[in-house]
């Protein structure tokens, strides 16, 4: 049995970039998915969208449903200033194995908590295992069709508050239709479409930001 797309992606981190430096890993990422195997991180592109929103938002605690290899992970811990908490829920035990070790490479392992199953199951523990509040941000990137239930569920166990911003991957493409539909005719959110590209390639895709009204 040969190597997986995760496995071969971690390599080039490892062979590419420079062990504690955020940086190095999401450009050796970067020049390998789009030069020689792609693969569905956030990307560079849509990657800028990402950074923007979130230093204007600053978060002290912020969620990412679907780690993949962790490479928006590393993109939004980076970010965090210090004492803030990131945790990113992935639902496959190979991408987390990877995700895991792709992260500490990243040197960020302190600032993340990787937690393996289904968003489904976990968000309702995020208060008991983890003594969340509300989140200040959450980044949607796991199961399109799981971010309409997800977004529910974050608002039913009192996960969101006045102002908690939700940013939304690849609403255009593989495409999230009835999320758009919810966030955009609710009046509990302030969406606002951000237009780009599907990682690494020139098919359109878009960042969805919501803001949480209360
Ligand atoms: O499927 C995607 N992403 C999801 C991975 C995931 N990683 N973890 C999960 C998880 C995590 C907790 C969960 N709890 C319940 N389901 C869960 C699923 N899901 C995805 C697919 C594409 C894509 C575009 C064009 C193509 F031709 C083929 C593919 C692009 C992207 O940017 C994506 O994000
Ligand atoms: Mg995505």
């Amino acid at each position: 049995t040969g190597s997986s797309r995760p496995q071969r992606m971690l390599k080039a981190v490892q062979k590419n970039a420079t062990k504690g430096d955020p940086k190095s890993v999401i450009s050796a990422i970067d020049y390998y998915c789009r030069h020689k195997e792609w693969a569905m991180n956030v990307g560079d592109e849509k990657g800028l969208i990402l950074d923007s929103v979130l230093t204007e938002v600053n978060p002290s605690t912020a969620l990412e449903l679907g780690t993949y290899c962790g490479y928006s992970t590393v993109r939004i811990a980076r970010l965090l200033s210090p004492g803030s908490k990131l945790i990113t829920i992935e639902f496959n035990p190979a991408f987390a194995a990877v995700a895991r070790q792709i992260i500490a490479y990243a040197g960020l392992q302190d600032k993340v908590t990787l937690v393996e199953g289904p968003s489904g199951d976990l968000i309702p523990k995020m208060k008991e295992r983890f003594g969340i509040k509300s989140f200040d941000f959450v980044f949607l990137d796991h199961w399109k069709d799981r971010y309409v239930p997800d977004t529910k569920l974050l608002e039913d166990c009192g996960l969101l508050r006045k102002g908690t911003v939700l940013l939304a991957d690849n609403v255009i493409c593989p495409g999230a239709p009835e999320y758009l539909k919810y966030v955009r005719n609710s009046p509990r959110y302030e969406s606002q479409y951000y237009k780009s590209n599907l990682e690494y390639t020139k098919v359109e895709d878009g960042l969805e930001k919501s803001v949480f009204l209360g």
